[in-house]
């Protein structure tokens, strides 16, 4: 029995609750990175002998095209699911009921589900240092849960909170720019989920491909792409109501 852990996590913080969980589930784990837009997804089967951690962000309160696209290539030939959402502290929404659909579709068992806080990617001033000490003994709590459904062969599946139809997508439509600072050095453009920059002239970006994950923010060595400070400020303001107050991270088993 394997345990997979996929990911789609442009800025870090779905890998980390990830990583923690499946550290949790104390067994050697295989990494199937949904962010990596040059991986052929398409050659992932699994068996029913294996359990998969299956962790998206939640944009818009939906789970991203571009992560659905690639679980829909994997075959789960029946492998148990553990799905995580991770959110920035304002809703989650039909991000796990979508994230369940996707997975069944795929021919995994969804046998539970988490939803749990991390820093918010575009707006870093909410959930700012999250996951912490309080999310990681929770996290803990959930997989010694997980593991005991496991034990049983308790392979049932959880209700799981969400609407369908799904909420509409509303695109966020903030693509970052690259400032003067930038090198040329090509590392967003190779990092980048969906390869909206150029390889050539990292200040070229296909704003119609661009999903405004801020990967290329987060791994530029040179700090030099940014978001409009303007922007940035109406997005702060906009989010501050719904993010204010701690959420906690939720299990469904
Ligand atoms: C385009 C976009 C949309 C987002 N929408 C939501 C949302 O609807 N609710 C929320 O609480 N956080 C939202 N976030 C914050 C992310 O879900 C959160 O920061 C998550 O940890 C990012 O995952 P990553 O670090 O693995 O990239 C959004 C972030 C981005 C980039």
């Amino acid at each position: 029995m394997n345990i997979y852990e996929i990911t789609f996590s442009p800025t870090g913080g779905t890998k980390k609750i990830a990583d923690f969980l499946a550290a949790e589930l104390n067994r050697e784990i295989r990494c199937i990175d949904l962010s990596n837009s040059n991986e052929d997804f398409h050659q992932f089967s699994l068996t029913n002998e294996d359990t998969a951690i299956v962790a998206v962000p939640s944009y818009s309160g939906r789970v991203p095209s571009t992560a659905a696209e690639r679980i829909a290539k994997i075959q789960g030939n029946g492998a148990k699911a553990i799905l995580v959402c991770v959110y920035g502290n304002r809703a989650y929404e039909d991000t796990l009921v979508e994230l369940q659909d996707i997975v069944q579709q795929a021919g995994f068992t969804v046998i539970s589900a988490i939803a749990a806080v991390a820093e918010h990617s575009i707006a870093h001033r909410y959930a700012k240092n999250r996951p912490d000490k309080d999310d990681y003994g929770h996290l803990r709590a959930f997989a010694e849960q997980i593991e005991d459904k496991l034990r049983r062969n308790d392979f049932s599946t959880p209700a799981i909170p969400g609407n369908r139809p799904y909420r509409k997508v509303a695109k966020a439509g903030i693509v970052p720019k690259a400032t003067k600072a930038c090198t040329q050095c090509g590392l967003c453009a190779s990092r980048c989920p969906v390869g909206a920059i150029d390889k050539n002239n990292p200040a070229k970006v296909d704003k119609k491909v661009c999903i405004s994950c801020m990967r290329c923010v987060t791994v530029c060595p040179h700090h030099a792409r940014r978001i409009n400070g303007l922007l940035l400020a109406i997005v702060n303001m906009m989010l501050k109501k719904a993010c204010i107050v701690r959420k906690e991270c939720e299990l469904y088993l």
